[in-house]
């Protein structure tokens, strides 16, 4: 049950971020979708009702995320929940010797501003809101969750950029948790595997086909809902804290 809370989930016009957007309202919390301007945010919160608000969002904007939380203030009166779902992917190889050409360092930056820069800042951010609330019988404020990527532990070919995105989130988790402790404010990261989403979709049929078949059980892409039941279970289990969380069916990917 997510009675009662308020979440801000970025990145949940679409994919993952959507089903934990739409898990929010189902289970009786609200919500504040943030995602860019250009997509399907603002006719899925008036799909969701009352409960939702959509907030055209960059992540990676300082302004744009302050605005999203003083929305989610005034509308919701608190935030309980920070959910970074907003990610983007490249697939190039460092160096494509066929045709001497280097992976172009645009594209590496704009992964890394996105996932990791991006993630950072709505964190940095949304804690400040999340420390105002009263601690509840535990001491606890709130919560953070993260998505990393099993490529942040198993990169294939190509995804030199994503995975070093990932990483990085994996690498912030522990020293966030510790900064925050003192608030009460917990912090969990989820590197799913493989989910059928847009993003999924995007990767060379080819690639997909044969990931798909890798995962040992259950040998399936992953629900987005079943991804919106893992962040519900970090939010509402008080022990799980600073820790990474892999959902993926015991897939590791090959090279
Ligand atoms: C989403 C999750 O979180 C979970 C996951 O991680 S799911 C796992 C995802 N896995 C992947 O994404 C794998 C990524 N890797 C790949 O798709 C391929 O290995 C690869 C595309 C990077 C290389 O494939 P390849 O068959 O060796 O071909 P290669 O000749 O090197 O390049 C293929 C294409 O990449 C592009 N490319 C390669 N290097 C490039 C560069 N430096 N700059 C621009 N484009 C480049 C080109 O457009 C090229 O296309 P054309 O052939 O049409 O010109
Ligand atoms: N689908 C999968 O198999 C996996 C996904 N992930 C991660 O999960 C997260 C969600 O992915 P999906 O739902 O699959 O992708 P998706 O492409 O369906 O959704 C991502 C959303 O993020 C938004 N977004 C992109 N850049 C943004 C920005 N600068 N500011 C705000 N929003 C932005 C997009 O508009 C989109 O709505 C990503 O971080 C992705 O890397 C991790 C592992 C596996």
């Amino acid at each position: 049950m997510l009675k009662g809370l308020v979440g801000l989930v970025t990145g949940s016009a679409s994919g993952l971020g959507r089903a934990t957007a739409e898990r929010f309202v189902k289970e009786g919390g609200k919500v504040v979708i943030c995602d860019l301007p250009t997509s399907k945010g603002s006719e899925f919160a008036s799909q969701l009702g009352e409960n939702a608000v959509f907030v055209p969002t960059d992540v990676t904007s300082e302004k744009d995320v302050s605005e999203a939380l003083n929305i989610c203030k005034d509308k919701f009166g608190r935030l309980d929940a920070a959910v970074n779902c907003a990610g983007i992917g490249v697939a190039f190889k460092t160096y494509n010797f066929n045709k001497s050409l280097p992976h172009k360092l645009d594209d590496f930056t704009k992964v890394l501003m996105v996932n990791t820069v991006g993630t950072f800042n709505v964190i940095r951010l949304a804690v400040g809101v999340i420390g105002q609330n009263e601690p509840n019988e535990d001491g606890q404020r709130g919560v953070v969750v993260n998505t990393a990527s099993v490529a942040a532990y198993d990169g294939q070919i190509g995804q030199a950029a994503y995975s070093a995105s990932k990483g990085a989130i994996v690498g912030m988790t522990l020293p966030i948790a510790r900064d925050l402790a003192s608030q009460g404010i917990r912090i969990v990261t989820i590197a799913p595997g493989l989910f059928d989403t847009p993003l999924l979709q995007s990767l060379p049929e080819k690639v997909r086909h044969f990931l798909a078949k890798t995962i040992p059980f259950p040998s399936r892409l992953g629900k987005p809902e079943e991804y919106a039941q893992m962040v519900e279970c970090c939010i509402r289990n008080p022990l799980l804290n600073g820790e990474v969380i892999r959902l993926d069916g015991a897939l590791r990917m090959m090279a």
